[in-house]
């Protein structure tokens, strides 16, 4: 086989896009980072002071750039680094437990598998985006090191924080996603789970590379 598709699903700062970037990048493939289209979405209904999402989608156009990993063009501004900020965090669920958003963001997504050679990561890839994807991981970590984890890219972004909010807020997040009406985060019946609690980044790669190769050969 020489094309294939990886479907990459997890709970918060499991380290997905991070992983999804790697692999993307070692077998020349395109990386779709999905939660960065829900925080869009999520964006716009913001700066519009949260109008009906049915009426806001109407007026949405995303875009997707492969440059430095993804950046998200939303009505040709690019509004990459204002994604990752608390207000859309702490919104984001909300907005995407819609059915609206879901089914328009999920078009989108199939659309951008079509021809094969994605890695795309979110909660729904393997169970609803593209349930026949050759590859799928369900990537875990402890809450504690995912709090962690986040922690320092909030550090390194100049994002205020603590690790003890940030335990309760990934906790709550992954709640509302896991227990949402449509397409809740869970674990597709064929999907490899990847614990990387305690892991490095580069043993994490290396362990999807081999499952990738196995598929590719
Ligand atoms: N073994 C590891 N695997 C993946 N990421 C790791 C690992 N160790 C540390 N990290 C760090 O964890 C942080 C969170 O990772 P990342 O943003 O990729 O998670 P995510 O699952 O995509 O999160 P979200 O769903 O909230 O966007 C990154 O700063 C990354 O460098
Ligand atoms: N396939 C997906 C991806 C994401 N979401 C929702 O977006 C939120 C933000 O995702 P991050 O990966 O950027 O943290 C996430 O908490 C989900 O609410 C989704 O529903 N489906």
């Amino acid at each position: 086989m020489n094309k294939i598709n990886i479907a990459i699903d997890g709970p918060a700062a499991a380290g997905k896009s991070t992983i999804a970037k790697r692999v993307a990048s070692a077998l020349d493939m395109v990386y779709v980072d999905t939660g960065a289209m829900y925080r869009a979405i999520t964006l716009a209904y913001l700066e519009a002071d949260r109008p009906d999402l049915n009426e806001l989608l109407s007026g949405i156009h995303i875009r997707l750039l492969a440059e430095n990993g993804q950046r998200v063009i939303l009505n040709e501004k690019d509004v990459t680094d204002r994604l990752r900020e608390n207000d859309v965090t702490e919104n984001v669920s909300f907005v995407a437990s819609d059915p609206a958003v879901r089914r328009f963001l999920v078009n989108l997504q199939q659309q951008l598998t079509e021809d094969k050679g994605v890695v795309m990561d979110g909660r729904d890839i393997g169970t609803t985006v593209i349930p026949d994807a050759e590859l799928k991981v369900y990537m875990i970590a402890s809450v504690d090191e995912r709090a962690m984890r986040r922690q320092l890219d909030n550090e390194a972004r100049g994002i205020e924080s603590s690790v003890e909010q940030l335990k309760a807020d990934i906790a709550h997040r992954d709640h509302l996603d896991m227990t949402r009406d449509i397409s809740p985060l869970t674990k597709a019946e064929d999907a490899i789970e990847i614990d990387t609690t305690g892991q490095t980044i580069e043993e994490v790669t290396e362990e999807i590379l081999k499952l990738a190769a196995e598929k590719l050969a």
